[in-house]
């Protein structure tokens, strides 16, 4: 049994992960926690992904060094906030719990830390901005095709629901770090957010990135290459958030396999790096 733990237990993509676990025979849900003064602590969790009473009461991640304690996952699934996620990496690296992070929206500062606290404590991590596998083998394909269409305009959009907390999304930001590898642009110099006022003719160089939030969109990406008289799309578009759930099922069975130390994406599960 590989025993789990859920942080952000209640939110749209936590609340989806807790039912697929709940279904899986060699997966045990153990710990189900909220943000710092949830008013659901002490609440069965079974009450919030509506599968009745399962025997797993949500904690409080002021208490997850004790919850971690208590409990003993093997793995703890973090889908929350960015700065909510460093501190949970921190307190679980620290506790010796492997982690599967989806979170997205880390600064290169928290990123580093995140880093650090992996590379110190020597827990198996997989941190991916988009556990689709469509998405994964999306970045294997801009990979390749980014050098072959190296003067072609690129143009990156992502459209995702109104709820959305932080943008460009991950994904966004890993394609353009695909493309600007691939083409040996540094992302940070070339990307270019959205566009307004007189803004000149377009340099050869810059990547536009640019975010759309509507409705209950559950996330498209799309990267454009548009030379002199064509344009080549290439797009993903998750219709549920079962695409994302069924890779942290997948993360969560890799993580035995995952090298101690280092962060490993969702390349590295499916075998695609
Ligand atoms: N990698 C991937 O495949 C995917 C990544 N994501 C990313 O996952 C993250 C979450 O998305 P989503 O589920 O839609 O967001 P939600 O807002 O629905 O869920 C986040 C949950 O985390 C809770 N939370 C906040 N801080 C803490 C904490 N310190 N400890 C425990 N729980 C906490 C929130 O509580 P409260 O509301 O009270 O603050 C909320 O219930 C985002 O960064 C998103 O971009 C999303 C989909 C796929
Ligand atoms: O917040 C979301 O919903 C999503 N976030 C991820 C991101 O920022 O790339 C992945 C997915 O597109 C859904």
């Amino acid at each position: 049994m590989i025993r789990v733990a859920v942080t952000g237990a209640c939110g749209r993509m936590g609340s989806g992960i807790i039912r697929r676990i709940l279904e899986e025979e060699d997966m045990e849900l153990v710990a189900a926690i909220e943000a710092p003064g949830t008013p659901l602590s002490g609440r069965d969790i079974g009450e919030f992904t509506g599968r009745g009473m399962v025997g797993v009461e949500v904690t409080d991640a002021s208490d997850l060094a004790d919850t971690l304690a208590d409990t003993e996952p093997d793995v703890l699934v973090d889908f929350t906030v960015a700065p909510a996620a460093v501190k949970t990496i921190k307190t679980s690296a620290e506790a010796g719990v492997n982690l599967v992070v989806g979170t997205t929206g880390f600064s290169e500062e928290e990123m580093q830390t995140v880093r650090d606290c992996i590379g110190r404590s020597g827990v198996r991590a997989v941190i991916a901005p988009n556990m689709a596998v469509g998405v994964n083998v999306f970045f294997k394909v801009l990979r390749d095709l980014a050098p072959i269409l190296s003067d072609y305009d690129v143009e990156i959009i992502e459209a995702h629901h109104r709820h959305k907390k932080d943008a460009p999304s991950g994904t966004a930001v890993r394609a353009l770090e695909v493309i600007s590898e691939a083409t040996n642009r540094r992302a940070e110099e070339v990307a270019v957010h959205g566009r307004s006022g007189l803004t000149g003719e377009r340099s050869k160089e810059e990547i536009g990135v640019h975010a759309v939030r509507a409705g209950d969109i559950v996330g498209d990406h799309i990267v454009l290459f548009a030379g002199d008289g064509e344009r080549l799309e290439i797009v993903h578009r998750a219709h549920s958030r079962d695409a994302f759930i069924g890779g942290v099922i997948r993360a969560i069975r890799f993580i035995e396999k995952a090298e101690p130390g280092r962060i490993m994406d969702m390349g590295d599960v499916l075998g695609i790096n």
